[in-house]
């Protein structure tokens, strides 16, 4: 599912192309002012409050740390628990591991092992889809850790890089919802 056009042009005009950064070559989207602007944040958490809603999502997974901050007002508003997946080595708890490579390196993720259960229904939520390492990683950590994957939501999708055809085995079938490609 797209945007509508109007919450697109919205969404797009709060989203900041910063060139090489965070290194040569990489034209990075900054979202920070659709941060800022209560509107297009609240418009953007209604969306994916509406996909929860559509897969019947019983918990929304948050990946660090932009998807964090996207994924919380989603999880309060549509009443589901949060659960964080995070860098490796910053979880308290026992956790599983995944390693994976991204448009600009390579890092490891962890969630806690008890944080889902089998039967949960499980709404990945980040903010953008580049090359598909993380998303790829994060499904695999939610399988791991006992729970169905309703599906993927990212805000931006950078189409050429083609996270998409990477992550389509992995997503086994559920969906991949991106509000904006580019
Ligand atoms: O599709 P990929 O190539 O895997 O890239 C997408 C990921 O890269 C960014 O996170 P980053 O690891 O830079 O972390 P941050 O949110 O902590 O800045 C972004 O927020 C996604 O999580
Ligand atoms: N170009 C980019 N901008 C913002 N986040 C990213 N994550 C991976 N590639 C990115």
């Amino acid at each position: 599912m797209s945007a509508p056009d109007g919450l697109r042009e919205l969404l797009l005009s709060r989203i900041a192309d910063v060139p090489d950064y965070p290194k040569q070559g990489v034209v990075f989207k900054d979202i920070t002012p659709l941060l800022a602007d209560p509107a297009a944040f609240g418009a953007l958490t209604d969306a994916f409050v509406s996909l929860c809603e559509r897969y019947e999502a019983d918990k929304v997974v948050g990946l660090e740390a932009r998807g964090f901050i996207l994924a919380a007002p989603v999880a309060v508003r549509a009443g589901i628990g949060f659960v964080p997946v995070r860098k490796a080595g910053k979880l308290p708890g026992a956790t599983l591991r995944q390693a994976y490579d991204l448009e600009y390196g390579a890092a490891e993720i962890e969630i806690h092992a008890d944080a889902l259960a089998p039967g949960d229904r499980v709404l990945v939520i980040d903010d953008v889809l580049a090359t598909g390492g993380t998303a790829e990683a994060s499904l695999e950590l939610v399988r791991r850790a006992g729970a169905e994957v309703a599906g993927v939501a990212v805000l931006l999708e950078l189409g050429f890089l083609a996270g998409r055809q990477r992550l389509g085995p992995g997503l086994k079938g559920a969906p991949l919802e991106s509000l904006i490609t580019v």
